[in-house]
Parts: structure tokens; sequence; C-alpha cells
């Protein structure tokens, strides 16, 4: 079992549930209070008054990381956007705690940032698993599903501190009961002071109360989604298709720390070398991309970079270096025409713009207003806006009406993201097996509205973030059915060959290459000479 276990875990082997004594008594208070509705405008303590005070018992990463978990998991926030001072969080945050908790905490520093930054994170991945284990200290899942939201994630937090964090445990439960008992009442303190020292009494003795990964194919995948905290169907769906120990390294990958590249704004005569300078600067280890000229790698030190204003001045962009290859996969030229039909909020529409040395166009396309005005509003300031134009449309439509044609069309399609989970901790928990079937048809319909927009003799690029064959893959072979005009071009002469599938498709692996999940296919209108690819393709992927 021991190899089962998540790379950065330090669980104890799985016993039994018998070594857990008698259920904790929680107080009347807490077994009669009502689930709340979380409105933080309102605040969960009503007098402006108390929202006024600033508490410095509380741990403040602790107090901001649990109204965080609050705000995305009932308020529907993004967990990547609040990462970002300035982006939904930064000058607000402290409104959020007030309103929440009913007194402020200190400023955050740095380092508050980045424990905040990996609390809210961990807890969100490891949901499932935390959940797993503190409904089975409760013994009674009554208790659990009543328990208010606040109190659960301040139970989250802990366990995630103790169990993952490997954090000192008597200071993370006397620092989190006192979290309790201010922002609730004294009686929540008492039951977060009885759980948390129960799972360290488990823990001390080996005996965490684990599901075994036994049984049939449902059960075991159930208790693997328990263990490596994922939904059950995402779980069943990658052991049918890539093996029970691959769908383990691909979920500890997915609950590792990500790590992120930056790329440098050539567009804005930032070389590569600049950016590593200022990162030497502000002492943020690095490593230079094998694969991209433009790209740096790094595994900590994001908040440094925002802090410092690398991303607000435009010397740089967040971006992984798995779309980045798509953009090679696309090779945009000088003086062409370029078509983005699925361009917000614009990372490889910036990046393809950055190549034309200020001759050709990019002709962003995108369904939603405000990621497009994020697009226009960075193209200034990467000043690249040049060569960039923007269309609000459906692109099904707009395809249909306009004669506009590219010498190249991107169409970087709406998917699962499932190739990204590990940089987006939220999205697991709220992809459901339904969505790949409508985005299917979507991707289908946007695929056939981009062609249009081809010259003869042009390329069309498909491309998702996506690791799953049914978005990727299948996609291609259905188009090519519908549209026998177009045909495979290899992208071994544009990536690395490590990327490149005996099909000729460009696909980044979290396990294989440690980036992001990530698909391209290109394809050649009316090219009769790689015709034989195609078909060898079509026959294989409808055997
Ligand atoms: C995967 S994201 C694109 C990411 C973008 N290429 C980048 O690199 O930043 C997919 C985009 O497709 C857009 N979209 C979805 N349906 C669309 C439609 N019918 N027409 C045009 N755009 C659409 C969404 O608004 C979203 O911005």
């Amino acid at each position: 079992m021991a190899h089962l276990l998540p790379l950065r875990a330090s669980l104890p082997a799985a016993e039994s549930h018998k070594s857990s004594s008698k259920p904790l008594k929680f107080s009347k208070r807490t077994r009669e209070s009502k689930t709340p509705i979380y409105n933080p405008k309102k605040g969960s303590h009503g007098a402006s008054n108390k929202t006024q005070k600033l508490n410095l018992e509380v741990s403040p990463h602790r107090a901001v990381s649990a109204v965080r978990l609050m705000r995305i998991e009932l308020g529907g926030a993004f967990a990547d956007l609040l990462n970002e001072k300035g982006k939904g969080s930064g000058d607000n945050e402290m409104g959020y705690v007030a309103r929440t908790l009913g007194f402020r905490t200190r400023e955050l520093d740095y380092r508050d940032l980045r424990l905040v930054t990996d609390i809210v994170g961990g807890t969100i991945r490891w949901r499932r698993f935390l959940d797993y284990l503190i409904c089975s200290i409760c013994h009674d899942e009554n208790t659990f599903k009543r328990m208010e939201p606040l109190l659960l994630q301040i139970l989250r937090i802990g366990f995630y501190e103790i169990i993952k964090l490997d954090m000192p445990r008597y200071a993370v439960v006397d620092e989190n009961v006192r979290l309790a008992k201010v922002a609730l009442r004294p009686g929540a303190g008492n039951m977060v002071n009885g759980i948390l020292r129960k799972l360290i009494l488990l823990q001390e003795n080996n005996s965490l109360p684990l599901p075994k990964v036994e049984g049939d194919e449902r059960t075991q995948a159930r208790a693997l989604a328990t263990l490596y905290s994922h939904p059950v169907w995402m779980v069943r769906r990658w052991t049918k298709c890539i093996g029970q120990e691959e769908a383990i390294r691909l979920m500890a990958w997915n609950n590792s720390d990500p790590s992120f590249s930056l790329r440098a704004n050539r567009g804005k005569g930032v070389s590569r070398a600049d950016l590593v300078m200022k990162l030497n600067l502000l002492q943020v280890p690095h490593e230079l991309s094998l694969h991209l000229d433009d790209f740096v790698r790094m595994k900590t030190g994001l908040q440094i970079v925002i802090q410092a204003g690398l991303l607000r001045d435009g010397l740089c962009s967040v971006q992984d270096e798995s779309a980045g290859m798509v953009v090679s996969v696309v090779d945009p030229q000088p003086g062409e025409s370029i078509i983005d039909c699925c361009a917000a909020p614009g990372g490889k529409t910036l990046y393809m713009a950055s190549h034309l040395s200020g001759r050709g166009m990019v002709t962003a396309i995108d369904i939603n207003k405000g990621r497009l005005r994020i697009l226009k509003e960075t193209g200034k300031l990467h000043q690249v806006d040049g060569v960039i134009s923007t269309i609000h449309a459906d692109l099904r439509i707009f395809a249909e009406k306009n004669p506009t044609k590219g010498d190249k069309v991107l169409l970087d399609a709406p998917c699962s993201g499932l190739g990204v989970l590990s940089k987006r901790a939220d999205l697991r928990w709220n992809r459901k097996l339904e969505d790949i079937e409508q985005l299917k048809n979507l991707q289908d319909e946007l695929f056939d509205a981009a062609s249009l927009l081809v010259k003869p003799g042009g390329v069309l690029i498909y491309s998702t973030c996506s690791i799953d064959p049914e978005e990727n893959e299948e996609r291609v072979a259905a188009f090519l059915l519908r549209h026998p005009e177009f045909s495979i071009d290899p992208v071994d002469r544009y990536v690395p060959s490590d990327f490149a599938t005996e099909d000729g498709f460009y696909s980044s692996n979290p396990i294989k290459h440690s980036l992001d999940g990530a698909f391209a296919a290109r394809l050649v209108r009316d090219s009769e000479s790689r015709c034989t690819i195609s078909m060898c393709f079509l026959a294989r992927s409808f055997r």
C-alpha cells in the first residue's frame, strides 16, 4: 500500500476504525445550529462596530485562509484568482475577513501570503480526503453534514496542517481553537479542540481510519478517490484509460505544489536574459526552460514576482510551457494573418503577437466580453496591441457570416481542463462527467466553424488543455471524417520530439513531462501529400 500514497503525504499505514474511541460530544448549540448562508456583505456577526476590531491573537494567515475557503466554496470565487494580489483579493481581503469573522487581523506579510496560498490550495485539493477523516472522527455523518461552514473550514485547515504540512501539532490545535472561539463561540473552540486532539492521537498510533484499496473496480476507485482526493468518476475514467498505476501518478501530480513558468515579454523588448536578471535580483530561484527560448520555470516565488510588479509592468506573463508549445505548433511568422478563435484572456494571442515583429495581424475572437477586455488591456501593456484586433462574437455565428480568412487559424477550444488540475485546485470538484459530453458537442461545432476561416492551403490548429482522448484525438478524428479537405501536418518540426505522438499530434503529459497537460493538432487544408498520415490515424482511431 505504501507505494500508493501521495508523494507529499506522510500518512501512517491505514488501519481500521476500531482503534478510535467513543463518539465526540458536541454542544447543543452546534447540533441545533442551521447551516448559515454565506453572505459576506452582511457578515456573520452583523454589528458594524465589531467588524472594526483588530484582533492580534488569531494568526492572520489562518483567518484569511478560512475566509478564502468560504468564498471559494460558497461564494463561487476562483482559487487561482484569489491568490494574485489585486485580482479578487488584495485591498478587499480584510473587508471580507471583517464581514465574515467579525474582526480584522493585521496586514499579511509575504510569509503569511505564502502560507495562505499553500493552505488554501492544499485544503481544496485534499478536501475529499480531509472530509473523510473529519467525518470518521465525528463518528456521525449527520454531525458532519450539519456542521457550520466556517467550523468545517477551520477543521479542514487544522487537518491539512497536521497531516499534509506536518506542522507542530499542538501549536496547530491551539491556533485553530482560538480562531473558532473568536470567530464563532467558545463551544466551537471546544469542538475543534476535541476533534484535532483525536486526530493527533490516531496519527501517533498509526491508526488513521483510511479506506483500503480492495474489492471490485468501483470499490477500489472509491478508495483511491478518497486517498488521492479526486472525484470517483475521474479515478474510474483514468484507471480505464491509462491503468491504475498511471492514474495514481497523475493524481499525485495533481496534488503536488504546482510549478509556474514565466514568459519574458519580447513584444516589449524584454529578453529572457533581462527577466533572469530581475529574478536574480529578487532572489527567486528559477531554471531556464529546456523547450522554449522565452520561458523560465519556477517552483516558488510567484508572490515575490507579483509584489515586485513584474506582471503589472508587463515585463513578463505567467504562462505554462505546455501552453507556450501550442504557439510553437502554430509557428506564427511576421506578415501572417492569424485568427485566434477562442482567444480570451489572451495568453496565446499575446505570445503569437510577440512573434510578428510588428508585421501581420492576430484577430482575437471570443464570446466573453469581459475576458476580451482583459486581452485588449494586456495587449496594450505588452505593447503588441498594434498587431491585435479583437472581435466580440460567437464563433459559430461569426464564421458563417464573415468572409474573413486567415493563413493560420487557432482553435483553443473550451475544454474540461483535466490537464491543469495541479494549478486549478478547485476545478476537480466543479467538473462533472456530464460536462465532457456537452463540451464534445461544443468542440465539434467550434471546430467546424473555425475551419470556415482557413484560407485554401492554410493551417488549422486545434488545441485543448485536456488530457482526455475524447476531447483531443477523437475530436480530430471526427473532424477529419467530416472534412476530408483537411489533413494532419505532423508537429515534430515544431516541438521537441518527446512531445510529438506517433499520430503527429502535440501532447504534453503531466506524468511524462512534469508540465500541465495540453494537446494540439496541426491540420492543413488541401494537401494531398499528407493524406496517407490522416488515413492511417483515422483507421487506428476507429479500430
Ligand atoms: C480555453 S479558453 C481560451 C484560452 C485562450 N486561448 C488563452 O490562451 O488565454 C476558451 C475560450 O473560449 C471562449 N468561447 C467559448 N465558446 C465560444 C464561442 N461559441 N465563440 C467564441 N468563443 C467562445 C471562452 O469565452 C473562453 O475564453
